[in-house]
């Protein structure tokens, strides 16, 4: 009893402290939630992405409030220069809450980066793995698991007939992506243990229910609610425990130094002494080894997965992209290469599709920061209501910088046509662009990997595993959408996942045709 009180004065205490210091964003407009108790993420979360964000920004501008739980007001940032200056500033950090959360699931690892120094150390290490040179060497093995998932198309096309075979893409990406990292950063098939991939199903398939959305709604504001015995937070610990067992083995194994032929992690992660001067302890490395798979994992598999919905409702798309391949590969008379398919200059218009699917299909809807010390956020759209051209914010703020619905979905950044997914915009010369896309400062004008000190580590295996299968699957296969129309619902673990429209309460599924395709 006495706890609950003393939990309780900590949460009014909180939220007064909060509440306080929030008059400096009295002349920013914003919409009012439907329930001031649990604020907006009660509104957007139980609605299919693509439009929330996309109707603020119409009605109040690039920079706006939401409230959250009990009216406290978050600053929404969809400038990009404001956003530039927000994921690059040392003023803002991973907010509170984030931190909280990110250590209950992982430990104490690379996602705490910032806060303290050994945890920078870290990132200095994990950077090492993932470099484009480590990418490079370990391109083979996601060929290889590329090929092993047009194989078993082929197989099952060989006993079908011409209306080909049904397949549901998002148990077949995860598949390609569980296996494209466990097996190149710490040599382990990951898919074929009977528990790792139950257990992640689990925690990213938390069902959406009143209860759910609740603490969803809360959690931000009462950080604490992580530590609320749940079977989110059981499913978490008994994964960590059991990745600890195969990391263990995989570790004393390896020698805790140079690990085997692909296990650049643990290669790194052993090296850790030469990198920063510090050895990497066993608890740390498990929880590395959690964050990658878990940022690395669904992230991908859900990209790669909208990505072919996408070109099935677009088969223009996929033959423009088919013949750029098949004429590469007759004219050179052999088969794809790693080298090829990074060479924008080889294959501009795969290039360009790639970068369409992460401006359009961005995994992350928001990159939140929290300001350390006061900051003025300097604006290349003024404020609508008031002209002004920055945001001051004071220590404490929470700022989220709105991606796929936000920055990437805005007319006045990306024109009109913002709505269609358009390839041709990233052919021809970068100059071309918008000014207002050249003004998103992260690597190819796009925040799908974020921007700044947390810049996605896994970005050039992402990219690579991504231009890889799809590369294979579009050489040999045509993707056919079926007549079910597919929402996309952001899950509790930041994941998207697909739902059939009509028939919501089914799990989360994504059935596409696939056929033969046919070479010109
Ligand atoms: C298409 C796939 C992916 C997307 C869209 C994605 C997106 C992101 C984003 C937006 C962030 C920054 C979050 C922030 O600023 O707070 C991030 C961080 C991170 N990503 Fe990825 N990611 C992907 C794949 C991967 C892969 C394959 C790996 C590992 C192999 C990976 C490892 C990480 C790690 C370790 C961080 C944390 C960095 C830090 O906090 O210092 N990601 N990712």
């Amino acid at each position: 009893m006495a706890l609950v009180g003393i939990l309780f004065a900590l949460a009014v205490i909180f939220v007064l402290h909060r509440l306080l210091r929030l008059h400096t964003l009295k002349d920013i407009p914003g919409p009012t939630p439907s329930n001031w108790f649990l604020g907006y993420v009660y509104d957007l979360s139980p609605k299919p992405i693509g439009t929330p964000f996309k109707e603020w920004t119409r009605t109040y501008g690039q920079t706006y409030k939401l409230r959250g739980p009990f009216g406290v007001s978050e600053l929404v940032v969809g400038d990009p220069k404001g956003a530039a200056y927000v994921l690059n500033s040392p003023d803002f950090q991973r907010s509170y809450s984030d931190r909280v959360a990110l250590e209950e699931f992982f430990g104490d690892g690379v996602f705490n980066a910032e806060v303290n120094q050994d945890c920078a150390r870290q990132r200095a290490v994990l950077n090492t793995a993932f470099s484009p040179t480590n990418v490079r060497e370990v391109a083979h093995v996601l060929f290889d698991l590329a090929e092993r998932l047009a194989k078993e198309w082929e197989d099952e096309l060989q006993q079908a007939g011409p209306a080909g075979i049904l397949s549901e893409m998002t148990s077949k990406m995860q598949r390609v992506a569980i296996d494209a990292i466990s097996q190149t950063t710490f040599s382990y098939t990951l898919s074929a243990d009977p528990h790792i991939p139950a257990m992640i199903a689990k925690i990213a398939d938390v069902p959406s229910n009143a209860l759910t959305l609740i603490a969803e709604s809360l959690v931000d504001t009462f950080p604490i609610l992580y530590k609320v015995p749940s079977p989110m937070r059981d499913w978490t610990v008994m994964l960590r425990t059991e990745l600890g067992k195969i990391a263990d083995r995989i570790w004393q194994e390896s020698g805790g130094s140079e690990g085997g032929m692909h296990s650049k992690l643990l290669d790194a992660m052993g090296k850790s002494k030469m990198i920063t001067g510090e050895p990497m302890n066993r608890d740390t490395a498990i929880a590395n080894m959690c964050a990658v798979i878990f940022a690395g994992y669904e992230t991908t598999a859900n990209i790669l997965a909208e990505c072919l919905y996408e070109l099935a409702k677009k088969p223009s798309i996929q033959d423009a992209l088919r013949t750029e391949l098949s004429t590469l590969t007759s004219t050179e008379n052999c088969s794809l290469t790693y080298d090829d398919l990074t060479d924008t200059a080889a294959l501009p218009y795969l290039d360009a599709v790639t970068r369409e699917t992460f401006r359009t299909k961005a995994v992350l809807l928001t990159i939140t920061r929290a300001a350390v010390a006061p900051s003025t956020i300097p604006l290349a759209f003024p404020v609508k209501s008031t002209g002004a051209t920055s945001v001051a914010v004071e220590p404490g703020q929470v700022v989220n910088v709105p991606v796929r619905d936000g920055i990437h979905a805005d007319p006045a950044i990306w024109g009109e046509d913002v709505d269609e997914f358009k390839p041709e915009r990233w052919l021809g010369e970068e100059e071309k662009l918008p000014e207002a896309v050249r003004m998103i400062k992260a690597p190819g004008h796009l925040l799908t990997f974020g921007d700044g000190p947390k810049t996605c580590l896994g970005r050039y295996f992402a990219t690579a595993e991504f231009k890889i299968v799809l590369a294979t699957v579009i050489q040999r296969f045509v993707i056919e959408d079926v007549e079910d129309v597919y929402d996309f619902y952001r899950q509790t673990s930041d994941t998207i996942k697909p739902r059939i429209r009509g028939r919501e309460h089914e799990p989360p599924q994504l059935n596409l045709r696939v056929k033969w395709a046919e070479i010109a």
